[in-house]
């Protein structure tokens, strides 16, 4: 689908600025601007001053603007950028103009999606634009950025290069029918797709960190009332965000809150606290509590320090993968009863421990430039369905070929994991998959 209309629209947000964008693509774009400046702009990505006027000639605004030849530009189209004054309505009339000398508004992701659909970038490349855009913390923009540079394009694309070799020998064999795969050609066959399928599981591996990195590590604070969890939300966030008071029960419904602790994105959630209900409102937080609890990636259990263990600490908490334990409170002085108990112990008073609780929970996230390492990719929800089923295709392939099976049954099991592997990138001609993915962007991106 290469259209051939003319688009335009802002590409900088829709406030007060300094200057603000507005790019045209498509075959008139630069009919388009040069109707509305009423000259010629002459040479490629040479920026020139003009002013953009109305019908009557009367003139908006004073532009820079920028004209690029396609292929050379963002889209791969013929393209021009006008850097218009940044008011609301200046930059809201030069678009108009625009759109009166033939280009149309664009759709939302619409200039990312033609770069797409013009070689300038892989599928995973545009999914990239839209991470860095959104990216929150310095790992999540690296992530993104490696991404956009094509990383994780390669990587798929490789594999499914070495899967498409072996599927070629394995339905050149169709053409023989009489001819089983020989047990020596058969194992080396066996051997490149299991090289394959380890290459799928490596990517597979990076699906928790990518999650964490685009979503945030879903930090659960939970235990028993007035043990200063509320305390300890407002504490690593900086400001009074939850309401902290003696009285047990304060905390009644969950409180989420987005931060990002010493480079990590986190999704932090203040619970009630857990105990037998006193009424029923409670007695929902507390179930609310619990569904929370079961679906972090980390939980944090807060304690009171100066309660005797058996007093202080909640029974039945949901198992999960990363826990840290806190003791709080340990201003007023810690309980003997807890002399071997191993957690951090901090004050949501006085602040101590607090900074060293905030390194253990970038460690729990295994974010860290060790745990990222040289070639890592942090794969998405989208490449892990399709790395799942070309996981899962190419596991019923090497059964077929082992079994001894007709080479038509593996071929047709390989063909279904080369697909999935493409469609990673981009290989796919369904449209409705591409309209879903180009529509998460902005107008204008
Ligand atoms: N003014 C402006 N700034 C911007 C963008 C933009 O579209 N316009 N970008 C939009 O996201 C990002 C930069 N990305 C871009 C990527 C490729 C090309 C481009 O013209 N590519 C040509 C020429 C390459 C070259 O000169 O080396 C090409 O690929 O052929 C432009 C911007 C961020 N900053
Ligand atoms: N001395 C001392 N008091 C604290 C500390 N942290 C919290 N508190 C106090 O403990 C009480 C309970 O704190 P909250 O943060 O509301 O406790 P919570 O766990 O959210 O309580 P619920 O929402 O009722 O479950 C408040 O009076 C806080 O001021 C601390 O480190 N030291
Ligand atoms: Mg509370």
């Amino acid at each position: 689908m290469v259209e051939s209309d003319t688009i335009a629209a802002l590409a900088t947000p829709g406030g007060t600025g300094a200057v603000a964008l507005i790019r045209v693509s498509g075959p008139k774009a630069w009919e388009v601007v040069e109707t509305a400046c009423g000259r010629d702009f002459g040479e490629a990505r040479r920026a020139v001053l003009r002013s953009v006027r109305d019908e009557a000639g009367q003139v908006i605004d004073q532009t820079l603007v920028t004209p690029f030849r396609g292929p050379a530009s963002f889209t791969g189209e013929d393209t021009v950028e006008v850097a218009t004054h940044g008011g609301r309505l200046v930059t809201r009339r030069v678009l108009e103009r625009l759109l009166n000398c033939g280009a149309r508004p664009a759709r939302p992701g619409e200039f990312t999606e033609r770069a797409f659909f013009h070689g300038k970038l892989d599928l995973t490349q545009a999914e990239a634009v839209m991470d860095l855009i959104s990216a929150q913390s310095d790992l999540a923009l690296r992530a993104a950025h490696e991404q956009l540079e094509g990383r994780l394009g390669r990587r798929t694309e490789g594999l499914r290069d070495e899967l498409l070799g072996v599927v070629a020998q394995v339905e050149a064999w169709i053409d023989f029918p009489e001819d089983d795969i020989d047990p020596e050609t058969g194992a080396a066959l066996d051997a490149r797709l299991e090289a394959v399928a380890g290459g799928i599981r490596t990517l597979l591996a990076t699906a928790d960190q990518g999650r964490i990195l685009r979503e945030g590590l879903r930090t659960v604070i939970c235990g028993l009332p007035n043990a200063g969890k509320s305390s300890l939300l407002n504490q690593l966030l900086g400001e009074e965000r939850a309401i902290v008071s003696h009285t047990a029960g304060t905390t009644r419904d969950t409180i989420e809150e987005a931060l990002v602790v010493d480079g990590v994105p986190l999704r932090l959630v203040d619970t009630a606290g857990l105990r037998l209900a006193g009424d029923e409102i409670e007695e929902e937080g507390i179930r609310r509590t619990r569904r929370e609890a079961g679906r972090a990636d980390l939980l944090i259990v807060v304690a009171d320090a100066s309660l005797p263990p058996q007093e202080a600490w909640p029974d039945a908490l949901p198992a999960v993968t990363r826990e840290l334990r806190v003791l709080n409170k340990v201003d007023l002085g810690e309980h003997p009863g807890w002399a071997d108990f191993e957690a951090d112990r901090i004050s949501c008073s006085d602040g101590s421990g607090i900074a060293r609780l905030r390194t253990h929970i970038r460690e729990m996230a295994e974010l860290g430039e060790a745990d990222w390492g040289e070639h890592a990719v942090a794969i998405n929800a989208r490449h892990r369905g399709c790395l799942r089923i070309a996981a899962d295709a190419l596991e019923r392939g090497r059964e077929a070929l082992a079994s001894g099976m007709a080479a038509e049954m593996a071929a047709m099991e390989l063909r279904e994991a080369l697909e999935a592997l493409g469609e990673i990138a981009g290989r796919v001609d369904t449209e409705e998959i591409l309209g879903e993915i180009f529509s998460r962007f902005c107008i204008g991106k």
